[in-house]
């Protein structure tokens, strides 16, 4: 994402969308990487207080991709800590956007990768192997699929069926 394209324009561009190609996730996710603006094309989870499959998906290559994790907006369990953040952001991930909470704030805002998520908690999950990837999933009501384009920035964050810049 260059500095002059941001999701205010994007939304500009896309606002009168009726084929819900183009979706904008409510602001209730809060910022906790060290990289405000990223973007790249989506990966999904749907997980509930298990995150066995984000740590599966963060050890392995993230090729500029960004993972989206549906946790039913769970505020008990931390979906992705210090450890999990790290490995995402050497393993190349642009971003991982939770709808679910993280832990080992500190650390987290110090990995080179942006990290969006509900709100903080520290008690961790079970790991259970349980939860699907690559599904279609929906945060807070928005639908995000694997393979949409996924731009993040100061303003919020906007989904497309197709890359947009
Ligand atoms: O492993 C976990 O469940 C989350 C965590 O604490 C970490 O990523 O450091």
């Amino acid at each position: 994402m260059t500095s002059s394209l941001v999701t205010c324009d994007l939304c500009d561009a896309h606002k009168g969308d009726v084929s819900g190609q183009f979706r904008v996730l409510l602001p209730v996710f809060r910022d906790f990487g060290a990289v405000r603006r990223f973007s790249g094309p989506v990966v999904t989870i749907k997980c509930f207080e298990d995150n066995s499959l984000v740590k599966a998906a963060v050890d392995s290559a993230g090729d500029g991709r960004v993972l989206v994790v549906d946790g039913g907006g769970s505020l008990r369990r931390a979906l992705l800590g210090g450890n999990l953040g790290a490995a995402a952001a050497k393993n190349g991930w642009a971003g991982v956007v939770i709808d679910g909470c993280v832990r080992d704030v500190t650390e987290l805002a110090a990995h080179r990768i942006g990290i969006r998520a509900l709100a903080a908690i520290p008690l961790p999950t079970e790991k259970r192997g349980e939860g699907q990837r690559d599904a279609a999933v929906q945060l807070q009501g928005v639908w995000v699929r694997p393979g949409d384009w996924l731009y993040a920035d100061e303003d919020g964050i906007v989904v497309s069926a197709a890359p947009l810049i």
